[in-house]
């Protein structure tokens, strides 16, 4: 379970300050998909970089099954970052050389993963995102963005991830490859208990989440729901 107290972080713009994030409160349960949707610059992006511990806020804190990150020294950030959250971005950040089964063991060759072992494991995950086989040993510049994405996915889930942060992960996509991308995060964050927050610019998009939160002058607001997705 995810925690998010009162977190606040504001920068300085010349002489101005600003506060893309201000008194940003919210729980995510273990195992959901949530995404949050707000105009460009209205700081969705300082917000994952806050929970996925790639900065630290003003004040607050976020609660990362029961352990604080604001009481975490720089070290034990680094390993939460690399432990406890998966990452895909919207330009996919694959290694363009390596094969799609290279990029998917290479997360778990840092945290100590013995290579029969990685090897099964990265397998078994471009299986569970549905990559062809035959295209699993195929370098992913050689794959189409819709397959290269859900490399990036599988590869975001290789060292068991609490908390996957995914930042326009459709936004190279087309429509409807887009929305194969959303029901897919939507059937892992189910079948790997991972807790999943997505940003994106698509409200149609974010309708398919189970919550989904609106990021407005540094608050968050809840939409409110009729019915549930699951
Ligand atoms: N390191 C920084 N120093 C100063 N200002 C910053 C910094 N990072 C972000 N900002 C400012 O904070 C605000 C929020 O930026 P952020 O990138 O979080 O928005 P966003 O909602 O992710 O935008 P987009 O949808 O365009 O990616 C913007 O005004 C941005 O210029």
């Amino acid at each position: 379970m995810i925690e998010v107290k009162d977190l606040v972080r504001q920068f300085k713009s010349g002489d101005r300050t600003i506060k893309p994030v201000n008194g940003v409160s919210f729980e995510l349960e273990k195992g959901s998909l949530a995404s949050i949707v707000g105009k460009s610059g209205s700081g969705k992006s300082t917000l994952l970089s806050l929970l996925g511990a790639l900065d630290k806020p003003t004040s607050g804190d976020v609660v990362v099954d029961g352990v604080s990150l604001a009481g975490l020294p720089d070290g034990k950030l680094t390993e939460y970052r690399r432990r406890d959250i998966g990452f895909v971005f919207q330009q996919f950040n694959l290694i363009p050389n390596l094969s799609a089964v290279d990029n998917v063991m290479l997360p778990m060759e840092f945290a100590g993963v013995r290579k029969a072992a990685r090897l099964k494991r990265a397998k078994e995950l471009l299986e569970q995102v549905q990559l062809d086989p035959e295209k699993q040993s195929r370098r992913t510049n050689r794959l189409s963005g819709g397959e290269q994405q859900r490399v990036a996915i599988a590869r975001a889930l290789a060292n068991e991830p609490k908390l996957i942060l995914a930042d326009e992960p459709t936004g190279n996509l087309d429509e409807q490859t887009g929305e194969h991308i959303i029901e897919l995060l939507s059937s892992l964050s189910r079948d790997h208990n991972t807790t999943i927050l997505v940003v994106t610019h698509d409200r149609s998009l974010a309708r398919k989440t189970e919550r989904c939160f609106r990021l407005q002058q540094g608050r968050l607001t809840e939409e409110v729901r009729t019915g549930s997705r699951r």
